[in-house]
């Protein structure tokens, strides 16, 4: 069976609950995504948890690293013994702080995330990031493949304008992805599972849409197979 470019994130109350979500999901699913509120809750256990019970899916480290070169090279070779497919960093960080990363972790796609899913336009605004979402997230994204990310985090509605931008090679990961009708929660800038892969994304990260859901491998399943009847 094809396994559908999902990553699921694995953002949940102990190491039990999430270890069940991978088993569920990981039938139907290319990726786990273990972030912040599991890994420093739960460590390494977390990461061998969602690769083992998932059946050996790609693992997606999702920590969001940003510091100055020195401490973010240090942090991500911190990691390097758990071989994630991708360790993400913030491309804010400015290139040198991707290039430490990426220089750090030749293996794994250090990804770079470039303004957060959960940011309205007037959000952005509020922190001084004026101009379109749209402006910012190209600029950070051609910033963060010059200085060696091999893959970059963007929203669904941002995805294409990268797509047009950067490398095939490079792959193109969207959080922010909610099937029609589905609760978007802190999310704003989103779009649906199947218009984000016919805008260019690679991988799609969705948690409370599956994590959520009653019966977590039927969610999983039935975002798979309207990913895969296309
Ligand atoms: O811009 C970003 C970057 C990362 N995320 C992460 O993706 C998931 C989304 O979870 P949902 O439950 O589907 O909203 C979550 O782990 C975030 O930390 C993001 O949402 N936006």
């Amino acid at each position: 069976m094809t396994l559908a470019p999902v990553a699921v994130a694995l953002d949940g109350p102990d190491l039990a609950t999430i270890t069940g979500w991978a088993a569920a999901a990981g039938p139907y699913v290319s990726t786990m995504k273990v972030g912040l509120e599991t890994y420093l809750r739960d460590g390494d256990a977390a990461v061998h948890a969602a690769r083992d019970a998932s059946g050996g899916r790609d693992v997606f480290l999702d920590l969001k690293l940003h510091d100055i070169p020195n401490t973010v090279g240090g942090a991500a070779r911190s990691v390097a013994h758990l071989a994630p497919t991708y360790l993400t960093v913030h491309a804010s960080g400015g290139a040198a702080m991707v290039r430490a990363a990426a220089d750090a972790l030749p293996d794994t796609r250090v990804t770079a995330v470039t303004v957060l899913t959960s940011m309205s336009e007037d959000d952005l605004a509020a922190v001084g990031l004026l101009g379109p979402a749209i402006d910012a997230a190209r600029r950070l994204a051609l910033l963060a493949v010059g200085a060696g990310a091999r893959a970059i985090v963007c929203s669904p509605q941002e995805v294409a304008a990268i797509r047009a931008e950067v490398p095939r090679d490079v792959v193109l990961i969207t959080p922010g992805v909610r099937p029609a009708g589905a609760a978007l929660g802190d999310q704003q800038r989103v779009a649906t599972p199947e218009q984000a892969l016919a805008d260019g994304a690679d991988l799609l990260v969705i948690g409370r849409p599956i994590t959520g859901a009653p019966d977590v491998a039927a969610a999983a399943a039935q975002i798979a197979a309207s990913l895969t009847i296309r």
